[in-house]
């Protein structure tokens, strides 16, 4: 184990990262911030929850040069929410040296970027959409730029943003180092790595599987039509602390999220749609447990690292692996436990079976749990809760009450009526969900990932597969416009 002090970092970074709770360094930060600490290129490949941000965001800080006021490090990321953690997780890295991260994205006022821009950030956390539109406006200054990280990298690719991303090596000064981080790596990101990236190294810490151990996974194949009630029934057995469903439309989330709320669970929806505002205030009445029940299109798949999430409900089956190893792993971070689960439709059995093949991971089947057994979990609670204040709570104010009751009623029929009035019953409040169409496996992605290549899933011009018509296009989309820059890096 090495402790982040041999890494000979200076004293006010050391100090930030004991501040965090950060004592010693995980593999990925073990073997890649002393790489990184030479300037030198790499990819950097880890599971889920492991700590890549650190991973990168240590010599980031590091290298900032606090007596300029320009920006020397950019990191892109391909979610509005993920710029915002990330920046924040740099500024608390670099607390003590003074280094300050700005997140950047679409959605927000430009202009208040632009102002914040003009407050001297060291750093830019940003999408590559809105990173675009401020080299348009020429409101952002890439000329010191000297470090790029690009977080998620193949997400960003997935969501067409190659062109983009190019682009925007394109412009910044060759004499920089690039640094490349996501727990998937499929091939493609050769292409990206070779012509913008100085002779990487690659660091992988590679279990024998893609996702990560301390995540129990099951499956449990079921009708479309069921999977409502399924979802409430499991809800109810494993009370999540906090749980993240995920559907695969922005139709699919609406209605999920307010047929909870119907069947008296607190839970709110997010995806692309919704302002950026709106998707902000969701996901921290999640992160402050406001709510219990996140429901999400993929657009909260990558990155985002909430403590308390429990469980994963997959209740639509994720397009390809990559994305199943990235939806589960918002659980069992840092290494806490969770449960991932995921229905499976009779027809998408296949679709799984390719998940197993790619993550090398044998997914048990688990049978559709009963309405008994959902009453038993919400019983099990209410004892809890009942004993919970027997042994932790002063119930001295109800002692008069409950012996004037006993008089009356025998102990075992009163007991039985508290236990009654604590139990969530479950609710059988009618709730239709719009049919979603089963994935579909097309005819080559078997071959493809046997082969360990994805071009099937590439952005522009790749195949497009079944992911035409989902969340991540339409991010990218909005975010496009004309683009004007010629100059390419060259090798
Ligand atoms: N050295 C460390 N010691 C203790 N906790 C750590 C350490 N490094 C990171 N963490 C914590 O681990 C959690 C996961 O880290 P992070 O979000 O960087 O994971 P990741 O590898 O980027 O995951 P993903 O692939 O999902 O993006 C965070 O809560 C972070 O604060
Ligand atoms: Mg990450």
């Amino acid at each position: 184990m090495t402790t982040f002090f041999e890494f000979g970092l200076t004293h006010d970074v050391t100090k930030a990262l004991s501040n965090m709770g950060f004592e010693e360094a995980t593999p990925i930060q073990e073997q890649t911030i002393k790489v990184s600490l030479e300037r030198k290129d790499l990819i950097g490949q880890a599971q889920t929850g492991t700590g890549k941000t650190a991973a990168f965001g240590v010599p980031l800080v590091e290298h900032v040069d606090t007596e300029s006021g320009d920006i020397q490090g950019l990191v892109l990321a391909p979610t509005r929410e993920l710029a915002v953690q990330v920046a924040e997780e740099l500024n608390r890295i670099g607390e003590f040296k003074g280094v300050q991260a700005l997140p950047v994205y679409g959605g927000q006022d430009i202009q208040q970027q632009i102002k914040a821009l003009k407050r001297k950030p060291q750093i830019v956390v940003a999408t590559p959409g809105r990173f675009m539109d401020h080299m348009r406006r020429k409101t952002i200054r890439l000329h010191s730029i000297n470090m790029v990280v690009l977080d998620e990298a193949d997400e960003m690719l997935n969501m067409g943003f190659v062109e983009d991303i190019e682009l925007i090596l394109g412009e910044i000064p060759d004499q920089r180092q690039t640094l490349l981080f996501s727990a998937t790596m499929p091939k493609k990101i050769q292409h990206l790595a070779q012509k913008f990236m100085n002779d990487p190294q690659t660091i992988a810490i590679k279990p024998k599987e893609l996702a990560i151990n301390n995540i129990e996974q099951e499956y449990i194949e079921v009708q479309e039509k069921k999977k409502f009630d399924v979802l409430n029934r499991l809800i109810d057995i494993h009370s999540p602390e906090l749980a993240i469903v995920f559907g695969r439309t922005k139709r699919r989330v609406d209605e999920l999220a307010e047929g909870l709320n119907r069947r008296g669970y607190s839970a709110e929806g997010t995806h692309g749609d919704l302002t950026q505002a709106k998707r902000d205030a969701v996901l921290r009445k999640f992160k402050n447990k406001t709510i219990d029940v996140l429901v999400a299109t993929d657009v909260a798949a990558r990155g985002l690292d909430i403590s308390g999430v429990t469980h994963v409900f997959n209740f639509d089956i994720p397009q390809d692996p990559e994305s199943y190893v990235h939806r589960i792993g918002r659980t069992g971070r840092a290494g806490k436990t969770g449960m991932a689960i995921t229905f499976v439709t009779p027809r998408e059995i296949t679709h799984l079976k390719t998940i197993e093949e790619v993550t090398k991971r044998n997914i048990p089947r688990r049978a559709i749990p009963t309405f008994s057994e959902a009453i038993e979990g919400q019983q099990r609670i209410a004892v809890e809760k009942l004993l919970h204040i027997v042994e932790h709570e002063n119930h001295q104010e109800y002692r008069v009450m409950a012996e004037q009751l006993l008089d009356d009623t025998d102990s075992v029929t009163l007991v039985s009526a508290a236990l009654k009035s604590l139990t969530k019953e479950p609710d059988t409040t009618p709730v239709n969900l719009t049919g979603e169409a089963p994935v579909r496996v097309r005819k080559n992605q078997k071959n493809d990932h046997k082969k360990k290549d994805h071009k099937h899933r590439g952005g522009k011009g790749g195949g497009r597969g079944p992911r035409r018509n989902n969340e991540r296009n339409n991010e990218r989309g909005k975010q496009r416009g004309p683009v004007d820059f010629k100059k390419k890096r060259k090798n």
